[in-house]
């Protein structure tokens, strides 16, 4: 006897398995099984495929003819933090940009503050909070980020705080040490990094990966490459925020680093788009930030899909430069703005995002856990399509419903 049928799915979405992140081409291939069914016992998935007779189960779920696919992935968030900055929507209409509220002590130094000033449960029961949203938006697997304690006790904090909610929730997080995201107040940016890196050792307790912010104003690529060296040395693997705001060539040093992910991108150079191709990296792209900072120009995900480039997709959920908790958003702006096809979009952040944290999820072959979203949507283009609402109807770990969107009570 199996445990759940879930039948009558109008289309199965199923990227496919592999064991390196998709590249160029392969990113527009998409298996959609129409007319499905899916079979599942003791959480793992036993056939997905087209509706057959061949099984039995103690429960059915009916989808109602409305599409399935994997739980989407977060692959970069900054989940855990104080505070909130509404107040700089003002400072950016009147003109200041990111950078400069960040120079003149705004920015992250202010979530640094807030972050600093809140007790271990206060972060954490904002982070739950936040949490629950992305699992109500079909989102079963997140990395989360320290980086704003910039000390030792408030970047282990952080990171201890992302542990419990992983133990707490239903869904697998990876956790990475940002401990470089931005220079204290004061501070020489030398003396810092070197503080952090010796902060490596304590982290490695808490965290899967090591990351820096590398950008004007921030760290250069040469103290990235420094500390991304000593990060490796003692077991991480190394992501990196680069070329988001200036091409100061964080994209080549990542690939150079074998880092496994280089996210934002909006500024990487044409010679770094070109190595993409032939590196391990995953470029994670995060067009909702770009958006919330009001800039037109985005990260050229078609230059790195052409080219032959593995891209993933990510909210960048962070109090500052975007702040929302809704990956759907992301796959809309995707379309929209970075030019992406809706099966590369859904490959970006399933398969994909997957490979950019080191997380064996994103697909639904026989033996994956069963970690799927039920969409109220005809067809898998119509998620990017309709946008700012929440498609995801039931959403079921290790097959288990965890979450069903309530319905109007009239
Ligand atoms: N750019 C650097 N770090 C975050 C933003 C952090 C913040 O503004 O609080 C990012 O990925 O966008
Ligand atoms: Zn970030």
């Amino acid at each position: 006897m199996n445990d759940l049928i879930i039948t009558n799915i109008k289309s199965l979405i199923l990227p496919k398995k592999s064991e390196h992140a998709l590249k160029g081409k392969e990113m527009d291939e998409l298996t959609i099984i129409d007319d499905a069914m899916i079979v599942i016992k003791d959480g793992k998935m036993v056939y997905r495929g087209p509706k057959t007779e061949g099984y039995q189960a103690s429960e059915t779920i009916d989808a109602h003819d409305k599409i399935v696919s994997p739980a989407l992935i977060e692959p970069h968030t900054h989940v855990v933090h104080g505070g909130s900055r509404e107040h700089e929507m003002t400072l950016k209409r009147q003109g200041m940009d990111y950078l400069s509220i960040l120079e003149k002590g705004g920015g992250i130094l202010n979530t640094v503050e807030s972050t600093r000033q809140a007790s271990f449960d206060e972060l954490y029961n904002k982070a739950a909070t936040n949490i629950t949203r992305m699992i109500q938006h079909g989102v079963l697997t997140v990395e989360s980020k320290s980086g704003y304690g910039l000390d030792r006790d408030n970047e282990l904090k952080q990171l201890k705080v992302s542990r419990k909610l992983e133990d707490n929730f239903p869904i697998l997080m990876r956790h990475t040490f940002l401990g470089p995201h931005a220079i204290p107040k004061g501070k020489d940016s030398d003396v810092f990094l070197d503080e952090m890196i010796d902060l490596l050792d304590e982290a490695k307790d808490y965290a899967d990966f090591a990351d820096i912010f590398t950008e004007t104003g921030v760290f250069s690529v040469e103290q990235s490459k420094k500390y991304m060296e000593a990060a490796k040395d003692k077991g991480f693997k190394v992501k990196i925020h680069a070329d988001e705001i200036d091409p100061l060539g964080g994209l080549e040093l990542a690939i150079d680093q074998g880092a496994i992910s280089a996210d934002h991108l909006v500024a990487a150079s044409e010679a770094g788009k070109q190595q993409l191709a032939e590196s391990d990296t995953v470029a994670v792209l995060l067009p909702g930030t770009t958006f919330y900072l009001g800039k037109n120009d985005f990260a050229d995900a078609r230059g790195m899909i052409d080219n032959g480039g593995a891209v993933a997709l990510a909210t960048d959920y962070n109090p500052g430069s975007c702040v929302t908790d809704n990956l759907q958003m992301i796959m809309a702006i995707a379309a929209l703005k970075l030019k992406m096809t809706p099966n590369e979009i859904w490959n970006a952040v399933t398969v994909n995002a997957a490979h950019a944290i080191d997380a064996d999820r994103g697909t639904l072959e026989v033996g994956d856990n069963a970690n799927l979203v039920i969409w109220d949507a005809p067809n898998h283009e119509y998620i990017p399509y309709h946008y700012g609402v929440n498609h995801a109807y039931q959403v079921f770990a290790d097959g288990k419903l965890i979450f069903e969107r309530p319905g109007l009570m009239i």
